[in-house]
Order: C-alpha cells, then structure tokens, then sequence
C-alpha cells in the first residue's frame, strides 16, 4: 500500500511539524540586524531603537530558508519595535529603507507579508540552550521588553504546537485510510488526533501569567489609519494584520481536516474571510498542506457514509477536543489579552487619544478586545455544532 504522500504530490511537502533544529546565526554580514533584534528590549525601553543607524544590506549571502527564516525573524522584531516603540502614542508612518527593503525582499522570497507572524515569533523564534539536550531546554532567540512574561508567551506557544505534531502527522494516514477503506487504521489515527489536540489544551495551561504585546497590526488600526510606508519599497502605504494564534497553521489544519467550515462570524471584520486572509499568514508549505487537505477526501462524509460507531465516536473526540481547546483559550484570552486591550483604552481616553468605539491598538485584530473576544467565541461555537449527531 502505498503511502499517501506518494499520491498527492504536495503531501509529500508535507511541512516538517516536528520541532526541527532552528537557524540561531547569520553570516557576519548581518551582524548589524542580529545585534539589533538581540539588544530590541533595552532600546525600545530606553527610546533608542529609532536613533539606531541601520546600513542598508543586501540579501545575496543569506543561503536557503532557515537562513532567510532568521533575517526575517530579526527584521520582523526590530520592525514592530520600531513601530511601537512609543507604545501607540508616537507612531511613525514611515519604514526606513534600510529596513523596509531588505525586510520586503526576504518577505517576498517567503511568500509571507511584512510583519511580524505567528510563524516568526513562535515556529521560528527558538533554540535549545543545551544543543544536547532535551527539548525542554528552550530559549527564545528574540523578544519585546516584558523580560520572562513574553518568551514565556512564545515558547508556551511553541509547546502548543509541538502537541499538534503528532495530530499532524496522522493526517497523511487517516487521507490514506479513507482512499483505501482502512477503518481500523482511520479510527486509530483519529484517536491519535484527539489526543494531539487535548495535550495542545494542557500545553496552553502553562500560559498562565505571560503576556504578549508589540504585536499590533496596521491595518483597521485607527493609530496607523492608512498604515506603514515601506520606504524605498512602495510608494504608498500599506495595511498588514497583527500576528494572532488564527495564524496558526495546525488549527486551520485540524479544521479543514474536520470539516469544520467558520461561517460569517457575529462580528463582520472577524470571520471565515479574515481566517481565509490568515493563511496568507502562513509559511507557504503550511498553507499549500491545508489547499491540498481541503482538496482531498471528506473525513466527515466518509464516516456518516460507514455508519461505523467507532469512526462515529472517534470524529466527535477529535471534534470536541478542538472546542475545549478553543474554550480555553477564550479564558486565557479573556484573562491575558482582553484586559490590557481595556487597559490601553483607558490610557489612551486619559492621554485625550480619540479612542474609537471597540478600536483600540489591542482590541480589534489578533490580540484582545470584545470583536476579538466575540470572534473566538464564534469559532469555538461553529466547532461544537461539528458534532456529528446520534446515528
Ligand atoms: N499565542 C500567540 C503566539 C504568537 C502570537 Cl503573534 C499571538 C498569539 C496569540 C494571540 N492570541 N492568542 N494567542
């Protein structure tokens, strides 16, 4: 029996889920963006970042992707720093172009939009403090200031999706099972799936009490209205989402694996659109998996079609362990995220900042606020009612 990968040609690009080894250093050439992006916290705290002259470098000696990986990584960091750095009070409109070119061209060789991404900050944002060791030995290789509270955020998040690995990894077999009528090996690969997806939810427990800000998109952002001017790169300025966990290529995975299709949600702005918008997010070989898994075989109705009670109970295991997941991360959401979006709302009312109805920095797209909060609670339901019913 041949593998699955074999018939579906962009299966076999099936991208490596497991936690491989991360580029951690660049040519000496790039010394000047690695410095940077290592010192970001001392100088965004101390104002600096802006001051620092960056030349402008050429990308020609970065070889293969995890070394454009990297160089991105760093621009992306030392980007949003130089963004943010005032915390939503003194934004900037412009790029420089000793950032903005070469931050673009990598971009572009990526196939990822230029800002800073989920698969930046967590997939590609990490090493092993001790190369021999296990993996639980992470560091992070770069971070915003908020010293443990961020890298616990990101390696926290690393963690989650390491958990999806193994439920990654079944997708192939259950494509497999479903071409050539394997039931039992479909519902063993289901209940691998299921227990993927819980060990993602206890992976997410250890989040608690870390933060995440700087991640701010500039798009729908009323303190970028028109958004960022990538000099030397487009004329005009241009409108990007915020990193977010909808960036996350095994939830949109398991997703499409399920059947699970996210309607219009309640609120307009979030909805299967912005989802859909999200995978241009991705790193390329993620989102060609998801079009070629959406492409395939319905799991769904092949399991209605069998009538079988084992594939029955094993599809709703997988089902209801996504929306505990999601449940869990509303809490989290609600907890960690939302709250500094109200935070910053009233900061900003206090600093006379016209603070749009629902519109703050942190509360429309990717991180915190109540047309985030509803979307989550939109998803988390539209996964509930995945359910297959009673036979
Ligand atoms: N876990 C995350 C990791 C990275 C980024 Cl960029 C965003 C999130 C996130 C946002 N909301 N929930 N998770």
């Amino acid at each position: 029996m041949k593998n699955i990968r074999e018939n579906i040609p962009s299966l076999k690009a099936t991208p490596s889920f497991r936690i491989s080894f991360i580029q951690t250093e660049l040519p000496d050439y790039y010394a000047p963006w690695m410095n940077v992006a290592a010192n970001l916290p001392h100088l965004i705290e101390g104002h600096q970042l802006r001051r620092e002259v960056m030349p402008l470098l050429s990308t020609q000696y970065l070889r293969g992707h995890r070394q454009l990986r990297l160089a991105r990584l760093a621009l992306g960091f030392i980007t949003m720093g130089y963004v943010w750095q005032g915390g939503g009070r003194q934004t900037v409109k412009i790029l420089p172009r000793a950032l903005a070119v070469p931050y673009c061209t990598i971009s572009e060789l990526l196939d990822l939009p230029p800002i800073l991404v989920y698969a930046d900050c967590v997939l590609a944002n990490w090493k092993k403090r001790d190369p021999c060791g296990y993996v639980e030995n992470l560091d992070i290789l770069f971070s915003f200031p908020g010293g443990d509270s961020n890298k616990g955020f990101f390696l926290v998040s690393l963690l989650v999706e390491a958990a999806a690995a193994a439920g990654i990894k079944a997708i192939p077999i259950i494509v497999n099972a479903i071409l050539h009528h394997g039931l039992c090996s479909l519902e063993t690969a289901l209940q691998d799936v299921a227990l993927s997806i819980c060990k993602m939810r206890e992976a997410f427990k250890l989040i608690h009490g870390k933060c995440l800000d700087l991640i701010a998109a500039w798009k729908d952002n009323f303190l970028m209205p028109e958004g960022l001017v990538y000099e030397g790169v487009w004329d005009s300025p241009k409108q990007f989402f915020g990193g977010s966990a909808a960036q996350s290529s095994t939830l949109q995975c398991f997703d499409v694996l399920l059947g699970i299709q996210h309607s219009w949600g309640s609120v307009p702005r979030f909805s299967a659109e912005y989802l859909g918008c999200m995978r241009d997010y991705m790193p390329a070989a993620h989102r060609a998996f998801i079009q070629t898994l959406a492409s395939g075989p319905s799991l769904r109705q092949f399991v209605l079609a069998t009538g079988d009670a084992g594939l029955h109970a094993a599809f709703n295991k997988c089902v209801s362990a996504l929306a505990d997941l999601r449940s869990y991360h509303i809490q989290i959401a609600t907890k960690y995220i939302t709250i500094p979006a109200g935070r910053c709302r009233a900061e900003q009312q206090q600093l006379g900042g016209c603070v749009h109805k629902g519109t703050s920095v942190l509360s429309e797209r990717g991180t915190g606020g109540t047309g985030f909060m509803r979307f989550l609670k939109a998803i988390r339901d539209t996964t509930r009612k995945a359910q297959l019913t009673e036979q």
